[in-house]
């Protein structure tokens, strides 16, 4: 089992509880998509998920480790093995691509090796190979700062796929992508963790992408996993449940018409 949260509640410091009694159970290799209205806790769940939050309540296990038992250094060692893209990646805007995409081994390098890649790029390569995945090749040596929210982005993805991660999260990687970028990007992540045996787990907001490239889509709605169901099986009935007051917002169109509720067009 990669992934295993069992009866996972989280209130936040402000008092908000985000995610309530939650059981979410993921294979090794398994591809999975969280989709839900925002605030549904999507991003906290991820969140609980590469160990970056410890829940209020309930047992997380991460490629067969408790997390929260863990001593520092086996915590870190843990962590390494887990990529996460953020939604609006935490990269700083001076530091030059090659860099941040070397930044993703930075876990799994000793202090020495870590310290001279800030210093001289120590596989500009591999960065370079990681960034071609992404369209990016070329824009290697350029300043984070000089590029779009939409190529950060794909930055960000670069970085994840050069760290090769065990358990691959992330949270709305595609967000600031257009259709066909988008899709030829969840296509490198979907690639990755095939040839890698790596189980991705991603939140997504556009439903038609979750369904065509994820076989399993967990409906996450006020912190409550509402269904877990293989793509299939996801009916307009049930994703208008879950987005219920999106819907009733745009009360002049059916249910059928609005593009987040297309049908699977087609698995990878
Ligand atoms: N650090 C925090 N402190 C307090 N409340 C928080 C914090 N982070 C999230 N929340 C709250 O927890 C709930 C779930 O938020 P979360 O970001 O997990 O939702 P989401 O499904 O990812 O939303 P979106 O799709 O808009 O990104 C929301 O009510 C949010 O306001």
């Amino acid at each position: 089992m990669s992934l295993r949260l069992d009866q996972v509640g989280v209130v936040h410091a402000n008092g908000r509880r985000a995610l309530a009694a939650v059981d979410l159970h993921v294979a090794a290799g398994e591809r999975v998509a969280l989709i839900g209205p925002s605030g549904a806790g999507k991003t906290t769940l991820l969140r609980v998920a590469g160990a970056a939050l410890r829940p209020t309540e309930g047992r997380v296990t991460l490629l067969d480790a408790q997390p929260w038992t863990l001593a520092a250094r086996a915590l870190r060692a843990l962590r390494a093995r887990i990529g996460f893209v953020h939604q609006a990646p935490p990269i700083p805007p001076r530091l030059r691509v090659v860099s941040a995409v070397l930044a993703g081994r930075l876990g799994q390098w000793g202090l020495g090796r870590a310290l001279r890649s800030w210093l001289l790029p120590v596989d500009a390569a591999g960065a370079r190979d990681a960034l071609a995945r992404v369209g990016l090749a070329e824009r290697l040596f350029d300043r984070c700062d000089q590029l779009s929210g939409g190529q950060l982005q794909r930055v960000a993805v670069a970085r994840t796929l050069y760290q090769s991660p065990s358990l691959l999260l992330a949270d709305e990687p595609v967000s600031a992508l257009d259709n066909t970028t988008a899709d030829a990007v969840l296509r490198e992540l979907v690639g990755y963790s095939t040839a890698a045996g790596a189980t991705f787990v991603a939140s997504l907001h556009a439903v038609e992408l979750a369904l065509r490239w994820f076989p399993r889509i967990v409906g996450v709605r006020e912190g409550v996993v509402m269904f877990d169901l293989p793509a299939a099986e996801v009916t307009p009935e049930r994703l208008a449940t879950l987005y219920a007051d999106e819907v009733a917002a745009e009360p002049e169109r059916p249910v059928e018409s609005l593009p987040h509720f297309t049908l699977p067009l087609g698995s990878a």
